[in-house]
């Protein structure tokens, strides 16, 4: 008989880690061969192009969320990579930050490729320094708390000892259960999470789980969770309000300006991140902005045939694209005035 392919599921809120989490995994040596789905949220995807693997074992589903807009893509995906598990021995599986993990794992529990893969265990990064706001945000970030069988606060450099106790404090009446490690950049010894049989399909009711849920208190500032029913999956992102809005230029940017103008994004952005094409600068410049804090880096030279292409993707709440779009417009009529 076949050994079923094992999966790890990847989730957590906006910006909260996933794809640092991801890089480290594939970067280690581990010897496995590791095929990956990727899903953003936003229209164009960045973390793709982040993420260096070859196409061959990628699955990107862009545009969508996992567990509701994009799930007929994600079964097409797994069919797809299924046909080549004789050269895979694992498959990681990243969703987008608003995905609520329970509608992924349905698909592994009930759908009919659970024979050839084995779900392995849900890995949820929690963001250490956007903890409260995230919640405030949305009902999800709950959701991927309570479903995971592995819990990693991350960004714990960035948060007080303090904080830390009060957030370990508020994650366990969401997930009493599920080990919460502590790290930085997502600095986990794999073998804690990879392989590790984690998710227990007997255990697993997404009923039992939403009516838990519903008893919970609801943390600092945020909205009472809602019960949830069979439903919710399909309107998760409306109740939510979470939206995107992506940009694409070809003319090269000045570095400045547009800092500034990432800079003074309305705060119902809470999510930005993309490449950019930067005016007398050979290497692409990644930018990430979670919350008010904003990273940017030279990555790698454009290669010659390359089209050099700046993308940017926006996540928040009420975004207006035109309004941004002006903006982003004089970013590039300054440029083209220095
Ligand atoms: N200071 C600090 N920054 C971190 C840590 N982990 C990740 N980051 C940064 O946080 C930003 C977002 O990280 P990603 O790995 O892209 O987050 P993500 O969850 O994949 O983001 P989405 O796919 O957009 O939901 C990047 O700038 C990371 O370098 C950490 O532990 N500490």
């Amino acid at each position: 008989m076949k050994a079923q392919l094992p999966v790890t599921i990847l989730t957590g809120f906006l910006g909260s880690g996933k794809t640092t989490l991801l890089k480290r995994i594939l970067q280690e040596e581990h010897g496995l061969r590791i095929g990956v789905i990727l899903n953003e949220f936003g229209e164009i995807s960045i973390d793709g192009e982040l993420v260096n693997m070859p196409e061959a074992g990628l699955m990107q589903l862009s545009n969508g969320c996992l567990c509701c807009t994009v799930r007929d893509d994600f079964e097409q995906a797994a069919r797809e990579l299924l046909k080549r598990t004789e050269e895979l021995d694992y498959l990681l599986v990243e969703t987008s930050g608003v995905a609520d993990p329970r509608q992924v794992t349905e698909l592994f529990v009930q759908r009919a490729f659970h024979e050839d893969l084995r779900l392995d265990g849900v890995v949820t990064l929690v963001d250490g320094s956007e903890y409260w706001h995230n919640f405030q945000h949305s009902q999800t970030a709950a959701h991927q708390i309570s479903s995971a069988d592995i819990l990693l606060l991350n960004k714990v450099d960035l948060i007080t000892d303090a904080e830390r106790d009060q957030i370990l404090l508020d994650v366990r009446r969401y997930n009493p259960d599920a080990p919460c490690l502590l790290t930085t950049h997502a600095q986990v010894p794999l073998a804690r999470i990879l392989d590790v049989h984690a998710f227990q399909p007997e255990l697993w009711d997404p009923h039992l789980e939403a009516e838990e849920n519903s008893h919970h208190l609801h943390p600092q500032g945020s909205a009472p969770l809602t019960q949830t029913d069979e439903h919710h999956h399909s309107h998760h992102l409306e109740e939510d309000g979470i939206q995107s809005v992506s940009f694409q230029l070809e003319q090269p940017l000045d570095l400045a300006e547009f800092r500034d103008w990432l800079q003074d994004l309305p705060d119902t952005i809470f999510r930005a991140k993309g490449v950019l094409s930067v005016i007398d600068e050979p290497q692409r410049v990644i930018f990430h902005q979670v919350g008010h804090r904003q990273t940017l880096f030279l990555e790698r030279e454009w290669d010659p045939d390359e089209l050099r292409l700046s993308k940017i993707v926006l996540i928040g709440k009420e975004l207006q694209r035109e309004r941004l779009a002006a903006s982003l417009n004089q970013v590039c009529e300054a440029t083209a005035a220095r």
